[in-house]
């Protein structure tokens, strides 16, 4: 018996994945940020390609420029140099046709406005009608199981909702590409585990491209497709690893030898690059 369950946490779901396209394509790109006690080279001949439908994670050090890239990639951050195409049009344009939804660290919900006005803000500065707000509004917290919250303030929900509350504020607009720097930073661990799960769940129910930014290895090998790790001073790209996992992982694969040898992977190319530091 023990060995169909295990069986079953390795095999892939029958999941009907769309043709892949190019999602984000970053070339030779460079970000030096000016600073009184001299230049801070946050980023160096970043390449990178990443595939829509995948899930990316950004993993290293303190400092190696996660959180610079991927506001780069959300044209929060203009690189010095090198080039950035985000599903084929510029950065820019990426921004402005609202191509991605950014999940922040912290929930950065408005106080005075409940769940639902919260998450209606992003569709209001898009003009877009009171219908087809409502229809959004409905399906994304239904997805992330807050359908019966949505008049709740939120200083009435705990980390984890209005955590789970943001990210349906992204999803409302329908972005292809999301963008989440260490969105699940904060919470404690359970609380954490439950929502690595229920994103896995809404990444592959809507078959976005997620770009993530995490501090934690088991967190990347969980979630991810592909785990791009960095190195600080300058910020760059050591590696990019391949999942050999399926997609969509349970926690209880966390004790399998694939997951370990994974973790083992990532843990020695940071480890390497400390070693010639
Ligand atoms: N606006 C800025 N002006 C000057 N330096 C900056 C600016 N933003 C980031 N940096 C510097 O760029 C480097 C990369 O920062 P970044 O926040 O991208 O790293 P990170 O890998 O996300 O770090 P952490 O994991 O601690 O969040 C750091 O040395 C940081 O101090």
């Amino acid at each position: 018996m023990l060995a169909v369950a295990e069986q079953t946490t390795l095999t892939e779901p029958s999941l009907t994945v769309k043709p892949k396209r190019e999602m984000i394509s970053v070339q030779d790109l460079s970000l030096v940020f000016p600073s009184k006690d001299g230049d801070v080279h946050a980023l160096s001949n970043i390449n990178l390609s990443i595939k829509s439908g995948d899930f990316i994670s950004f993993i290293g050090p303190s400092g190696c420029g996660k959180t610079t890239l991927l506001r780069v990639i959300a044209d929060l951050e203009r690189p010095t140099s090198g080039s950035l195409k985000v599903n084929g049009t510029d950065a820019e344009d990426a921004r402005l046709n609202r191509l991605y939804g950014y999940v922040f660290q912290a929930p950065a919900l408005l106080p005075w406005r409940n769940i639902k006005q919260n998450c209606a803000l992003p569709m209001e500065i898009s003009k877009q009608s009171d219908a087809h707000k409502n229809k959004q509004i409905d399906k994304y917290l239904q997805m992330v199981g807050l359908q019966d919250f949505h008049n709740k303030f939120p200083w009435q929900l705990s980390g984890g909702m209005q955590q789970r509350a943001s990210i349906a504020r992204a999803l409302c607009l329908n972005p292809d590409l999301l963008l989440m720097d260490e969105p699940f930073g904060a919470l404690d661990e359970i609380t954490r585990d439950h929502m690595n799960i229920e994103l896995l769940r809404i990444w592959s129910e809507t078959q976005k491209t997620v770009v993530f930014v995490t501090h934690s290895i088991d967190e990347a090998v969980l979630l991810s497709t592909h785990i791009v790790v960095m190195s600080p001073r300058p910020g760059r790209i050591l590696k990019v690893i391949e999942s050999p996992l399926p997609r969509l992982k349970t926690l209880a694969l966390r004790d399998r030898p694939e997951f370990h040898a994974l973790a083992s992977e990532i843990r020695s190319a940071l480890a390497h690059e400390h070693a010639i530091d």
